[in-house]
C-alpha cells in the first residue's frame, strides 16, 4: 500500500502544493510551524476521512479560502486509484471521492489508505482516561472485522437510546416499560464487543510486549491486560455466557441507574492496563518509557493490520525521535525498512539516508535533493 503522489489546495497552510512520494521513506524536513503536521494530516484525512487533530473540519481549510481539496493516488489491493476530499466553509458538506465516484460515507474508503500513525498526543492514551485506549482498541478492530464495527455502531445507539430513556422516565414512566428490551439487546451486543475485545487486545499485548523488549534492549517487560465489566469472571467465554454475566451486572446496578439517570453497566466503560515492569504506566512510567510503549503499540497495530489485510499500512510517524535516547531511536529507525514511511523531523543528519528528503516551508513541499 502506497501513496504515490498527493495535491493539496486551501488545506491548513497549503494554497496549492503538489509532492511525489517514494515507496519507502519519506522524510518531511523543516523548521516550526511551516507544515509538516498538516502534510500528515492530509495524508491521515484522507485514509480514515476525519482529521486527528480537530473535529471542526473548518479549522482544516485555509484561512480566508472558500474551500480545501486533498488528492492523492493510492496503490492497494493490486488497483491505482484516486483519493479526493473536498471540504467547504458553511453548511455544505463534504465530499469524498474514490476513483472519480462520490462515495456515501467514510466506511467507503475502508481499506483503500489503511494508515497508522503517532503524534505527540498519543502518549496521552496511556496517561490519561479510557476514552483514548478504547478509540485505539476499536479503530483496529474496526478495520479489520466489520462485523465488529457494526455490533459497535448498534451498541452505541442502544447505549444512546436506553440513557435518554433513563433521563425522561420521571416526564413519562411508561418508557420504563421497554428497559428490560433494552437491557437484553445491550447485553447481547455487549457479549460480541467484548470477545472481539478480548481477543484483539490479546493479539495487540503480544505483538506490542515483543516490539517493547526489543526496543528497550531486553530491559523492560510491558504487559496490557483487558478491563471489563467486572462480573465477566473469562472475556473469552462464549458469548451466552457473557451475556448473562451481563445481564447479571445489569441486575446488581438497575436501581442506581435509575437513581443516577444513567447507563452504568456494560463494555462502554471498558478499557486495558498498561504495565511495565510491573508498574502501571499512567502513575509510574518515564517519558522516554512512556513514549516506547506508545510507539509499541503502534508497530503492534501496524503488524495486526498488515497481518488481517495482506498489506503494510502507511506509516505517519509526528515528532516520533525526541525524548528517546540513541540506542531507542536506533530501534525506531530500524522499523522503518518496511513500508512507506512518512516522518517529521527538524533536522536531517541522522536521518537523510533513509529515504527522500522532501523541505516542508511555508506551506511549500520542495521536491528530492
Ligand atoms: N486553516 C489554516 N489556514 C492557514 N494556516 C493554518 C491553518 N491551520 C493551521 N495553520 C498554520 O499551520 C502552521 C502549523 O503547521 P504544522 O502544525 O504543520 O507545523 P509543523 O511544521 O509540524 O511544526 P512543528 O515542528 O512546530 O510541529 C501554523 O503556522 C498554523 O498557523
Amino acid at each position: 500500500m502506497q501513496i504515490d503522489r498527493l495535491s493539496l489546495r486551501g488545506f491548513r497552510n497549503y494554497e496549492d502544493a503538489q509532492a511525489q512520494f517514494v515507496p519507502g521513506v519519506n522524510l518531511l524536513v523543516g523548521g516550526n510551524a511551516n507544515g509538516k503536521t498538516n502534510l500528515l494530516e492530509a495524508v491521515s484525512y484522507l485514509s480514515t476521512g476525519r482529521s486527528f487533530r480537530t473535529r471542526r473540519e473548518a479549522e482544516l481549510i485555509r484561512f480566508g479560502a472558500d474551500f480545501a481539496e486533498l488528492r492523492a493516488q493510492v496503490q492497494s489491493q493490486e488497483r491505482t486509484r484516486e483519493l479526493r476530499a473536498v471540504l467547504f466553509t458553511g453548511r455544505r458538506p463534504r465530499q469524498l471521492w474514490l476513483a472519480g465516484v462520490r462515495q456515501r460515507s467514510r466506511a467507503a474508503l475502508s481499506g483503500v489508505l489503511t494508515s497508522v500513525l503517532f503524534c505527540p498526543e498519543d502518549l496521552m492514551i496511556l496517561k490519561k482516561g479510557a476514552a483514548g485506549r478504547r478509540r485505539l482498541m476499536d479503530g483496529v478492530i474496526c478495520q479489520l472485522r466489520p462485523n465488529y464495527e457494526a455490533a459497535l455502531a448498534e451498541y452505541g445507539r442502544l447505549l444512546d437510546q436506553k440513557s435518554a430513556l433513563l433521563r425522561e422516565r420521571y416526564d413519562n414512566p411508561s418508557l420504563l416499560q421497554v428497559l428490560p428490551e433494552y437491557d437484553l439487546r445491550m447485553a447481547q451486543t455487549g457479549a460480541l464487543v467484548i470477545s472481539y475485545r478480548a481477543r484483539y487486545v490479546k493479539a495487540l499485548a503480544q505483538e506490542a510486549a515483543r516490539y517493547h523488549r526489543e526496543f528497550s534492549g531486553d530491559s523492560e517487560t510491558l504487559e496490557l491486560t483487558y478491563r471489563t465489566v467486572s462480573t465477566v469472571t473469562d472475556p473469552f467465554a462464549p458469548p451466552e455466557t457473557l451475556c448473562a454475566q451481563l445481564q447479571e451486572h445489569q441486575r446488581s446496578h438497575a436501581r442506581a441507574e435509575l437513581e443516577s439517570a444513567q447507563c452504568l453497566s456494560g463494555p462502554h466503560k471498558d478499557d486495558f492496563e498498561a504495565v511495565i515492569n510491573g508498574l502501571p504506566v499512567a502513575q509510574f512510567a518515564s517519558q522516554g518509557q512512556t513514549r516506547t510503549a506508545v510507539i509499541s503499540l503502534k508497530l503492534a497495530e501496524r503488524a495486526l493490520l498488515r497481518q488481517g489485510t495482506g498489506e503494510t499500512p502507511v506509516l505517519l510517524l509526528d515528532d516520533v525521535l525526541s525524548e528517546l535516547d540513541a540506542g531507542r531511536q536506533d530501534f525506531v529507525l530500524n522499523q522503518l525498512r518496511e513500508g512507506q514511511v512518512f516522518i517529521t523531523c527538524c533536522e536531517t543528519d541522522r536521518l537523510t539516508s533513509l529515504g527522500q528528503v522532501l523541505s516542508i516551508r511555508s506551506g511549500t513541499i520542495g521536491g528530492a535533493q
